[in-house]
């Protein structure tokens, strides 16, 4: 089957794009490995796939599998790149958008400096929601990995993260203790796993291993889940700057209970057929 996409990124997060709407698309585990696969297919950290909505409310749904072909429940970078991608293709002229996805209704606005910011939805604090195995909610929560105890923060922005404050994110672990922690046992479903270093109440760094990817340029998710567990933990106010290796996000949160918002650039780098 020949199946047109796009292939674009937000600040090096890539992903290949699929219009489930004007095209019959059928997509596998199988399928999807290869469509990422960065030798055999097109290669990316995630692909998007848009469909029509089932909420009357909805102006799209799109659905969110990783590059190891299991679907996700929410993508930040992706919902940047969605509101350019259903623009580009017609498929819409709105610059305010409400789509659906797994993790529930995203509010998308297209900004006129070509940025897009978007509602990301209040932050789910309970382990049980995140999943993450504890006996009560906190801040922090020590976990043992192979015999050295780490502290963490967890926090589900509809997909789990675990957070974890490092003096250099140059230097941080994030090859050998961001497997161990994306599979560790009290995480049932894995764990993105985000290394964050503190600059000041505004300004942070952030380097990301991706559940399902591995370290990826940028992680919109990640970013607004590291900011949440550094306001938790009062080490910044409402809004930082979170600088990731691709590129800087803005991120706003006042507090418990409210929402999460992002906001950073997404680029279209082509448009391509494959067969599926
Ligand atoms: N790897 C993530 C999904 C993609 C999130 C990331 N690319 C973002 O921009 O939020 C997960 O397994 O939950």
């Amino acid at each position: 089957m020949r199946v047109k996409f796009s292939k674009m990124h937000g600040l090096g997060n890539d992903f290949v794009m699929l219009d489930g709407i004007t095209q019959r698309i059928k997509l596998s585990p199988e399928k999807i490995r290869r469509l990422a696969d960065r030798h055999l297919g097109v290669g990316c950290d995630q692909v998007l796939l848009v469909e029509s909505p089932r909420n009357p409310d909805a102006d799209f749904r799109y659905r969110i599998f990783n590059a190891d072909g299991g679907e996700v429940e929410n993508c930040g970078n992706g919902a940047r790149c969605f509101a350019r991608f259903v623009r580009e293709r017609r498929l819409t002229g709105k610059k305010q958008l409400l789509v659906e996805t797994a993790a529930g209704m995203l509010e998308l606005n297209m900004l006129d400096n070509d940025q897009v910011s978007v509602d990301m939805g209040a932050p789910i604090l309970e382990p049980e929601q995140i999943p993450f195995a504890a006996d009560r909610r906190a801040e922090t929560y020590p976990l043992d990995v192979d015999g050295e105890v780490f502290t963490i923060g967890a926090v589900s922005m509809g997909n789990p993260h675990a957070v974890l404050l490092v003096d250099d994110v140059d230097s941080a672990p994030v090859h050998t203790i961001g497997p161990k922690i994306e599979s560790h046992e009290r995480f049932p479903q894995r764990v993105n796993v985000g290394f964050l270093q503190i600059e000041s109440r505004d300004r942070a760094r952030l380097r990301v291993f991706e559940r399902g990817v591995g370290e990826t340029r940028a992680c919109g998710t990640g970013a607004c889940a590291a900011m949440v567990s550094a306001r938790l933990r009062d080490l910044v106010d409402d809004s930082v700057e979170i600088e990731l290796p691709g590129g800087t996000l803005t991120i706003h949160w006042s507090g418990p209970g409210q929402p999460v918002t992002m906001t950073g650039p997404a680029t279209t780098v082509y448009h391509g057929q494959i067969i599926l």
